[in-house]
């Protein structure tokens, strides 16, 4: 089993991608035990995985026949270390489907690797899900996007992708997925399609934006000439986690799923006393946490099921 102390620790020295000792990165077996242990655990069998953003926990206490451990009790599992993440993870039924849900996830800029931020999605797919739903408070920098919106994600921008960071570097574990995984429509469209209708019978067109998502690798917000390049390059909103839960889940052939929940304006002028900050993150996050609540829950007992690809 991957001891993450011992990982941690031999991890530290490495900085350069090519440098990390591929012996220490986790195998199909590590998540394979962690799942299995899971399974033994629970008699749910979930379908729909579901990763809560900084502030969106709430939505596994709303989980039905609920089954939930703390991270630190599972095995092989990470720990979580940020304020508005509990680290627990949550069985139970939405609209009478199965589903997991991460109350709390891992960041990079907590000193994780991206292999470890992303280690329960692989254990996802193991126990049997099809389709993971993403949520993450963002700041906004398109125009017309208020705090307290909701964005469904078309697309993503991920920075610390494109310079080399990934999850998936290392020997490909061709079990999971292949060695040069598509990512030019990992949001599904279906799903997007369907959440919009949702969108619109629940009368929230109005707060509801479809949009692109960025990454940053945090855990500092952006300097005002770092937002004006964000939104030059047409990033509708900006965070710091999820794009390398989505290329794990991608490429293992899951589907996709994503929302942002705008918590906050990203500043681009410097005139002004603007300052973002967590405690308000988390603030606005749980104000509209229950329209994202509904949405997913609409979302998960309309989805159609048993379509995933399978490698
Ligand atoms: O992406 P989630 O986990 O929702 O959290 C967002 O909120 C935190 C900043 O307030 C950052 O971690 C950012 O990524
Ligand atoms: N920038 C980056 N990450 C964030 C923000 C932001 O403005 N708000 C919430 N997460």
């Amino acid at each position: 089993m991957v001891d993450w102390v011992v990982f941690d620790d031999l991890m530290k020295d490495y900085t350069m991608l090519d440098d990390i000792p591929v012996t220490s990165l986790p195998r199909h077996d590590d998540y394979q035990r962690t799942a299995d242990w899971l399974l033994s655990h629970t008699k749910q069998r979930p379908l729909v995985g579901i990763i809560c953003g900084s502030g969106l926990g709430l939505l596994a206490d709303t989980l039905k026949a609920q089954d939930s451990f703390p991270y630190a009790e599972i095995p092989g599992f990470p720990q979580s270390t940020v304020q508005g993440h509990a680290g627990r993870l949550v069985f139970g039924e939405l609209k009478g489907r199965s589903c997991v849900c991460m109350q709390g996830r891992f960041h990079m800029y907590e000193g994780h690797s991206l292999c470890k931020t992303t280690f329960p999605v692989r254990v996802f797919k193991l126990l049997g899900v099809e389709t993971l739903i993403v949520t993450n408070a963002a700041g906004s920098l398109a125009d017309g996007y208020q705090p307290g919106d909701i964005m469904i994600i078309k697309d993503h921008i991920n920075f610390p992708g494109l310079s080399g960071l990934s999850p998936l570097n290392g020997p490909n574990d061709d079990k999971f997925g292949p060695r040069f995984p598509a990512m030019s429509n990992v949001y599904d469209k279906d799903l997007r399609c369907l959440a919009m209708d949702i969108v619109k019978q629940m009368g929230l067109s109005q707060f509801v934006h479809e949009g692109v998502y960025a990454m940053v690798g945090g855990p500092n917000f952006e300097t005002v000439s770092e937002a004006k390049l964000l939104h030059r390059l047409g990033v509708d909103a900006v965070g710091m986690s999820t794009a390398p839960e989505v290329l794990v889940a991608s490429h293992c052939g899951l589907r996709v799923f994503g929302l942002s929940l705008i918590t906050n304006k990203v500043v681009r002028s410097y005139d002004g006393q603007d300052q973002v900050n967590h405690e308000a993150v988390l603030e606005v996050s749980k104000m509209r946490s229950h329209s994202l609540q509904l949405l997913i829950t609409q979302l998960v007992g309309r989805m159609d099921m048993n379509n995933n690809t399978h490698f």
